[in-house]
């Protein structure tokens, strides 16, 4: 104990032997102690350091989380910083737009390719837009060699589908660029311009969509016709809809506006007018093709710089975002609205000191439209859908259509007069017992929501997704048709040939068909009008495009109900009629279900019009699936007709796209085959081959006997009718389809003379229609 003491006390001295004995004696205490110490610093150590992730074992929240989705630390830091920028979000700089890349152009892996794009009601615009597409093409295998240009492509606004060009550009190449060109003329009625503005408009719009989905193009620009005698100036109208083209194209490209917009009085400056503007467009393109780009800040080049004001014009959703080089713009323009966006409090601030903050003045350039240097909008004038002075007017007028008001039509159809003469009946008498000579074919609405590749009226006839024009009362109209129908019957008396007891019978309308062209259920009143046909003991034949299912839902009981099959997919009913709805396929399914309710209420039809190499090819089991879906009383197939105009050749139909009745006959056994496999208990009925047209009918329109009954017994679907309680098809099935219409005998009422054209022989069938055509008579498409 005294080494102890003399080891801790402040006489101590030790020597080595000292030493060794005291660690032999306290060695176990000392090396206790170290280790005590040495636990605690390490603890200390490490509950100061974060723990290291020991076991890649997902956390409990998420078992689920495979290892390679571990959050790595990189990520993490990323992730970190996007966090941050979340909120608010201030967008430095502008849009963000895929531009051309030079080298891309220069090395020639991409290829420039112009799309002309018109539209025209009378023609002008047309012939201007062919003869310039021409000249651009010629001009353009001048420019320089370095980008690839494709031969311009001329475009009518009439027959594309706008999805294809004006969500996206085209993607079928995808090497190649587009710069667009269109030509448009200006109408203060309602032509399909409004549909195409409208469809920018929805684009711009549509929240699912790209503000400026066409940002990938080159470039743009528009030219108008217009006429300044009926509207001198642009506040009366004048070129107005070039001008509302020239400004949704601006917002859909990222303002990617090459040339400014020309415009041009088609009766005095048209010439010089689109001239300059072919030059400065040539110029642009030559541009493009050495530099491989419009340029930046260029006059006229699109930037965003320039265009700004446009962008704030009504994009009230753009609100959160700010681009700097708008700021000035905005200033002016959102100035009111600011105060509740945080972000934006820093201008706000400088707004509130104008004077303090002398801005440099405006950018005033030639693409801007402001709200604001324009006049209060006049309260909005419900138009007619056809008025009197519209091309529309005159174009159905000049093919014999006599107009109701302004949105119904009433024409006397071919088979009408064919009766008349004891030439032949359509194909309804043969297989439902309509007499042709007592019916009357009309429309109370002469719009649709479709441009279908068959129709001839495309480029005048009014079309839309809504009703948006007057509307006419349904008295006004009955009264309306049937004076049109008479008269022109009448007209009839002195032709010869016409026998004395039909043109008798003829004086009393026995029939409609609600089919001539438009869309009858987009009519408001339809039901009242049916009602109306029924008082009088008109029979009622309704065809629809199966496109407005709330309509065809609210739609009181007919005779007989038809619902257009025009294709048997999505992607084929897109090309053959070309909807204006977006949702086109859902909107046909669902009608296709409404009528499957109907069915035991009232006949309902599916009726195909076979267009050869757009819906026959590899449909079959499709067209089945739909019958199967929709389990029509009957389906009607039809070859398609050709009038050989050039609205139906513009919509790329040929002769070589009508059937020949032998195929049309392939398709039907094809068909029935099909719907048999499924077990849906269909078959071949009738066929009137001299309209191209075969019966497959449902098995209920059978008697007992087995025999076919497809005509209908109008009286007593009149009787049914009258006691207001609900019946079935079968109710008012008529007698015995006669045997001359049955399938295999060809349907010709053996009461009626065959009249062969001059020249040609009885051939046997298949042949081409137009060589089976009565004589005289001119063809249509797409009507009866
Ligand atoms: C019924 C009708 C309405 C028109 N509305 C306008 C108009 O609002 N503003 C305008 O500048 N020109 C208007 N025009 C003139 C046309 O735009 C002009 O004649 C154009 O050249 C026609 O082109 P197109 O023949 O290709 O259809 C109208 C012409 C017609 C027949
Ligand atoms: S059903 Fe059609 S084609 Fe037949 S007579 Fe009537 S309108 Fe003419």
């Amino acid at each position: 104990m005294d080494n102890v003491n003399g080891l801790f006390g402040p006489s101590w001295s030790l020597d080595t032997g000292d030493i060794v004995e005291l660690w032999h004696l306290y060695r176990i205490p000392i090396v206790l102690a170290s280790f005590t110490v040495l636990m605690i610093v390490r603890t200390i150590l490490r509950l100061r350091k974060p723990r290291e992730k020991l076991s890649e074992t997902p956390p409990p929240t998420s078992p689920s989380l495979p290892a390679e989705k571990t959050i790595a630390p990189l990520e993490l830091t990323k992730k970190t910083s996007i966090e941050k920028i979340k909120a608010p979000r201030r967008i430095v700089g502008g849009l963000k737009k895929s531009k051309p890349s030079e080298d891309d152009i220069e090395s020639g892996d991409k290829k420039i390719q112009v799309l002309v794009f018109f539209s025209s009601l009378t023609t002008t615009t047309e012939k201007t837009a062919k003869v310039f597409t021409e000249g651009l093409a010629h001009n353009i295998k001048e420019f320089s060699s370095s980008a690839t240009f494709l031969e311009p492509e001329i475009l009518d606004l009439s027959y594309i589908d706008y999805d294809e060009y004006f969500i996206n550009p085209p993607k079928s190449e995808p090497n190649t660029q587009y710069f667009y060109l269109i030509l448009i003329p200006t109408y203060n009625i309602d032509t399909v311009l409004d549909n195409f503005l409208e469809h920018l408009q929805e684009t711009h719009n549509d929240f699912r969509i790209d503000t400026a989905p066409l940002s990938s193009l080159l470039g743009y620009s528009v030219f108008g016709f217009g006429d300044r005698e009926g509207w001198p100036t642009e506040e009366e109208g004048f070129c107005s809809q070039a001008r509302d083209v020239d400004k949704w194209m601006a917002k859909l490209t990222g303002r990617r506006r090459a040339f400014p917009l020309g415009v041009c009085d088609a009766k005095t400056d048209g010439p010089e007018r689109l001239k300059e503007w072919k030059e400065g467009v040539e110029d642009v393109i030559l541009h493009i093709a050495k530099t491989g780009g419009l340029g930046e800040g260029v006059a006229g080049s699109g930037d965003a710089v320039e265009s700004d004001v446009e962008d704030v014009d009504d994009d009230d959703d753009n609100d959160e975002v700010l681009f700097q080089e708008q700021d000035v713009a905005q200033r002016k323009t959102k100035a009111q609205k600011q105060d509740s966006l945080n972000d934006l409090e820093d201008l706000g601030r400088s707004l509130d000191k104008p004077s303090a903050d002398p801005s440099p003045p405006l950018e005033v350039d030639f693409t801007t439209y402001s709200k604001k240097s324009r006049k209060p909008e006049a309260p909005a004038i419900i138009k007619e859908m056809v008025p009197k002075n519209s091309p529309t007017y005159n174009s159905l007028t000049k093919q014999g259509y006599t107009i109701v008001g302004s949105h119904s039509g009433v024409k006397i159809c071919r088979w009408t007069k064919s009766a008349l003469r004891g030439r032949g009946s359509c194909y309804k008498y043969s297989f439902y017992g309509i007499a042709s000579h007592q019916c009357m074919e009309t429309t109370p609405s002469l719009s649709c929501s479709n441009k279908c590749v068959f129709c001839w009226r495309h480029g005048t006839n009014p079309v839309g997704t809504t009703w948006r024009w007057v509307v006419e009362p349904p008295e006004m109209i009955f009264t309306g048709v049937k004076a049109g129908h008479y008269k022109k019957i009448k007209m009839l008396r002195g032709v010869p040939g016409v026998r004395a007891e039909r043109f008798a019978e003829a004086m009393r309308i026995r029939h409609c068909a609600l089919s001539l062209v438009g869309e009858p259920i987009f009519y408001p009143h339809i039901n009242e009008f049916l009602a109306m046909l029924h008082n009088e003991h008109i029979s009622s034949f309704l065809v629809c495009n199966a496109q407005h299912p709330d309509q065809l839902a609210a739609l009181t009981p007919v005779t007989q109900l038809y619902v257009s099959i025009d294709a048997s997919n999505r992607e084929s009913l897109r090309k053959i009629d070309r909807p204006l709805h977006r949702d086109f396929w859902e909107r046909f399914n669902a009608c296709l279900d409404i009528l499957r309710e109907r069915r035991f209420e009232q006949r309902t039809v599916f009726r195909l019009t076979l267009v050869k190499g757009f819906n026959i090819d590899d449909e079959v089991e499709g067209y089945a699936r739909l019958v199967e879906q929709g389990l029509p009383c009957f389906v009607e197939i039809k070859g398609v007709t050709y009038c050989g105009t050039s609205t139906s050749s513009s919509a790329g139909l040929t002769m070589a796209n009508v059937p020949f009745y032998s195929e049309i006959q392939e398709f039907v056994l094809a068909l029935t085959a099909a719907l048999n496999k499924r077990g849906l208990g269909y078959g071949i009925a009738a066929e009137h081959a001299h309209s191209c047209c075969v019966l497959i009918a449902s098995e209920r329109f059978k008697n007992e006997s087995g025999r076919w009954c497809t005509r209908i017994d109008y009286k007593r679907f009149f009787e049914l009718l009258e006691k207001g309680e609900p019946f079935r098809p079968e109710e008012y099935m008529g007698e015995e389809t006669p045997e001359w219409a049955l399938w295999g005998n060809g349907g010709f009422d053996p009461r009626d003379e065959r009249v062969y054209r001059k020249g040609k022989n009885k051939v046997p069938l298949p042949v081409k229609k137009e060589e089976e055509e009565i004589e005289d008579e001119v063809v249509v498409v797409g009507g009866e």
